[in-house]
């Protein structure tokens, strides 16, 4: 047990690609907790672990023991926090972990919209704040202009702030005597019944369900029987250990120490982050506040382009899901496309995530359907409904009136792209909040429907910034507007896995826009096709797909059967990615394609 005045519990923040992970590595190899000649060796095995076994090994949480300038030797906690906005609930109680943040932005860079955020979570936290300029080393650096940007954006004093570079460990030093004599040291009491956070929880295929906790109070100790507070559930702890980043055991862990555990847990689903873990008997009456749990607010289906592949993807589904409690799953059947799965997240990124790990790591082909928000649906007999698929809304008639989730988002943006991204966000019905400069950057909040943003958002503000904006949000608030379904009908059948909710005033334009698109999206056919788009039983908009004239093989004029045989196995490979669909064939990329909004 170490004693409280010898303890720094930290995290970095930072913008994507800032630095954060060099620094960790930086400082894990300067204080030797990884031998010099195991460091890449070392680091790089648990990547490979990672893969290997698609876990997450917590690289950057990590117990360094450092020998400062005063004599004594600290131990320093750095814990990682997810990075990305879609966990941002998870961060924020991860930070209450810790006492303190190191603040890395790139000198040569500046504060961005994911500094900010991050930076707000850990003043939010309490966090004492030590701001870190790095990537000094670049010919680009300006540290007395990042300073005064720090101070300017964040309102932080950054007239100590640290100058480094992480790439090649200059500053280093700087930063930790900083972490111990500017960081303050935990508080806690030993003798108090045990009062611990669930900071964050893992799977791994050979321990089961690892968890990591920050005692506040009390001590926990090998073979002690705990309780999850939110849970009620009681186990008894089998393995405590400390990561060194590689876990070593440890008898126990008292106030103001961070460490794993395992006791049978058997899924991820039952260790929720930011719940209060205590003894099972003589435990303490009060959990920590403010818990609550994180809940999916974008869903999409997941189908197998290869009906027979439905096996392997609820597989594969059972599987990722053990060790992502936010990711839900419940199994869906859609007229178009067979059978599925209807998927919550927490947001987008986290979508893709999940999907591009089905896709790569299981080799599964995958229709995904468009990502939709929860709409919160006020039935007129009082009742009120989530719908997590536009295909389940109910006739119009019973509706009293629909909400949609918002959110606060924040752009940053160099000047010159201002206008473009202020266009974007009228055209997907934001209203400006905030309109702000540092320098030759502007800051603009805006308050826009999630369902507005859910899809290619990102990508249209990355085009007209040319990669320059960056981009950070968090809901905000549910709030009624008029909002219908829009359904497509291909050769007079409704597609369910087009339709999609919309606003009454872009009905018009978003329904000529989505059958324009189909038009050139569907081949032809041997017969015409119409396309329409409908609300209620009104068609909005229509197109039509004339009839295909010649016969495909018809030039190969019948002689040369191997070419001949060739043409139909080209075919039939492209049919891998299309959908029956009545009489008509929809290939995959329709349904991704066709809901992009063009600006
Ligand atoms: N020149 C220079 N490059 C650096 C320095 N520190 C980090 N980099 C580079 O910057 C890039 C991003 O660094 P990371 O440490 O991966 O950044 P991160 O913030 O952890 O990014 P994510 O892991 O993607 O969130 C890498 O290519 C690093 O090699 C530095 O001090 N100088």
């Amino acid at each position: 047990m170490t004693e409280l005045s010898l303890i720094r519990n930290f995290s970095i923040v930072a913008h994507i690609d800032h630095g954060k992970s060099t620094l960790a590595d930086r400082l894990i190899q300067m204080t030797g907790t990884v031998a010099q000649r195991d460091m890449k060796a070392q680091l790089l095995d648990s990547m490979d672990i990672e893969r290997e076994r698609g876990i997450t090994i917590k690289a950057n949480t990590v117990r360094i023991e450092y020998p400062a300038k005063d004599g004594k030797t600290y131990i320093l906690n750095l814990i990682d926090t997810p990075g990305h906005v879609d966990f941002a609930y998870e961060v924020s109680r991860s930070m209450r972990a810790v006492e303190g943040s190191l603040l890395v932005v790139d000198a040569s860079q500046g504060v961005e919209a994911q500094t900010l955020a991050n930076v707000y979570q850990a003043l939010d936290a309490g966090h004492e704040i030590v701001p870190v300029l790095n990537k000094i080393d670049l010919p680009a650096a300006d540290p007395d202009r990042v300073k005064q940007n720090i101070e300017d954006v964040i309102g932080l004093d950054a007239s100590d702030a640290v100058p480094i570079s992480a790439k090649t460990g200059l500053g280093i030093p700087e930063v930790l005597e900083a972490i111990v004599t500017r960081l303050p040291a935990p508080q806690g009491d030993r003798d108090a019944p045990l009062k611990a956070m669930l900071v964050d929880s893992w799977y791994d295929p050979y321990l089961g369900v690892v968890v990591m906790l920050r005692v506040m109070d009390g001590v926990v100790k090998k073979g002690d029987r705990i309780r999850m507070m939110q849970t009620n559930a009681v186990y008894g702890i089998d393995k405590l250990a400390v990561l060194k980043p590689q876990m070593v055991d440890i008898p126990e862990l008292g106030p103001g120490e961070i460490g794993i555990f395992t006791a049978s847990i058997k899924q991820v689903r039952d260790t929720k982050v930011g719940d209060t873990v205590t003894h099972e008997r003589k435990g303490t009456e009060e959990p920590l506040p403010g818990f609550k749990p994180s809940v999916p607010v974008v869903f999409c289906g997941l189908f197998p382009v290869d009906a027979a592949d439905f096996e392997p993807l609820r597989d594969a589904i059972e599987k990722l899901s053990l060790n992502d409690a936010s990711f839900s799953t419940e199994m869906e059947t859609s007229a178009a496309l067979g059978f599925g799965f209807r998927c919550g997240f927490l947001g987008l990124l986290h979508l893709e995530v999940i999907r591009d790990r089905l896709e790569r790591e299981y080799d599964l082909d995958l229709i995904t359907t468009a990502p939709s928000v929860v709409f919160k649906l006020y039935m007129k007999d009082g009742e009120v409904r989530d719908l997590h698929n536009p295909a389940d809304m109910p006739d119009l008639t019973l509706i009293d009136h629909v909400e949609e989730p918002r959110i606060k988002a924040t752009i940053m943006v160099p000047d010159e792209y201002l206008g473009d991204v202020l266009k974007l966000c009228q055209d997907r019905r934001g209203i400006q909040l905030d309109l702000s400069y540092a320098g030759q950057r502007a800051m603009v909040v805006y308050d826009l429907p999630l369902a507005e943003v859910v899809f290619d958002f990102y990508d249209r503000l990355k085009s007209v910034t040319k990669g320059y904006a960056s981009f950070d949000y968090t809901i905000s608030e549910y709030r009624e507007d008029h909002l219908v379904k829009m359904s497509i009908l291909v050769n007079d059948e409704p597609v369910d896995a087009l339709a999609m909710m919309v606003h009454r005033d872009r009905a018009e334009s978003r329904g000529r826009g989505m059958v324009e698109k189909l038009k050139d999206l569907i081949p032809r056919h041997m017969f015409k096709i119409p396309i329409q788009a409908a609300i209620g039983g009104r068609v909005i908009a229509r197109e039509t797909l004339s009839a295909m004239r010649k016969d495909v093989t018809a030039k190969c004029y019948g002689g040369d059967a191997s070419r001949k045989r060739k043409l139909l196995d080209k075919q039939k490979a492209g049919k891998k990615r299309m959908r029956q669909f009545g009489k008509v064939e929809i290939p995959q990329e329709a349904f991704i394609s066709a809901l992009k909004m063009d600006d």
